[in-house]
């Protein structure tokens, strides 16, 4: 590990990558290219110096792209199974589980929850929503909901591993999914940290946010 010393044991990356891109609609996601280079190879290069070993979750029957530093499995049909199997496919101690559709990871939010996990054992990137929130009806603005103390979670987030396993072994269990690991944990009422997250994380789900990507790009790739 060449990066961030906070914490005693191995860090490990996991990617969760096998999704199919259907909002996107470009074939699997993970795989779309902005500005020459894949949104996965674009994560994995954000993490693997930072951690001990970066495993990836990729679509049955697809193989890592050649020079893309990281171990991969097959996934599963839902994100939860996906990032399920990489965590069995690790003995680290922390592992830090990051969207491969978030190719735009600042050292800095990774460093910030490499530090906050030793603490409470689960953190996430997040920001506080900016935007005035209203739950809509058939198309009609039916109620506002107050934003205040409200966040937009991101991803990264970093755990201890054997934590993490325990809340997914229960979800499992009692058949509950959710849309993210630290909600997971958050369910069977441990804490988890809020950490700064950053606006150039934004997870690309629609044409309109690989539009966005090609512009944060040019920008990204010419300054680190
Ligand atoms: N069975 C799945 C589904 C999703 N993911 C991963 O989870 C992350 C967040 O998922 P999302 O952005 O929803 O990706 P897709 O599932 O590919 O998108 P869509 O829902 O539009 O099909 C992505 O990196 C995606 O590859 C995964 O590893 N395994
Ligand atoms: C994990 C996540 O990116 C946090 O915001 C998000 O919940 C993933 O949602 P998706 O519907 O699987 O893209």
């Amino acid at each position: 590990m060449t990066g961030v010393c906070f914490l005693a044991g191995r860090t490990a990356a996991l990617i969760p990558a096998a999704g199919s891109g259907t909002r996107l609609g470009r074939g699997p996601k993970a795989f779309v290219e902005v500005a020459g280079k894949s949104l996965l190879a674009r994560s994995v290069a954000a993490l693997a110096p930072l951690v001990d070993e970066v495993l990836v979750a990729l679509p049955e029957g697809l193989t890592l792209p050649e020079g893309v530093p990281a171990r991969a499995i097959p996934g599963g049909e839902t994100r939860q199974e996906s990032v399920w199997r990489l965590l069995h496919a690790t003995s680290a101690d922390v592992v830090l589980v990051h969207d491969a559709a978030r190719p735009f990871l600042p050292e800095g939010v990774v460093q910030a929850l490499l530090e906050a996990v030793p603490e409470t054992g689960a953190a996430t990137a997040a920001l506080p929503v900016a935007d005035t929130l209203v739950r809509g009806e058939r198309g009609r603005w039916a109620d506002l909901v107050p934003r205040a103390g409200l966040w937009a979670v991101q991803t990264p987030q970093g755990f201890r591993r054997e934590l993490l396993l325990r809340a997914h072994a229960a979800a499992r269990a009692e058949g509950f999914s959710a849309t993210d690991d630290a909600g997971l944990i958050a369910r069977l009422g441990f804490p988890v940290t809020l950490v700064p997250g950053d606006a150039r994380l934004f997870k690309v789900t629609t044409p309109g946010d690989l539009a966005l990507a090609q512009a944060v790009a040019a920008v990204w790739d010419a300054t680190s």
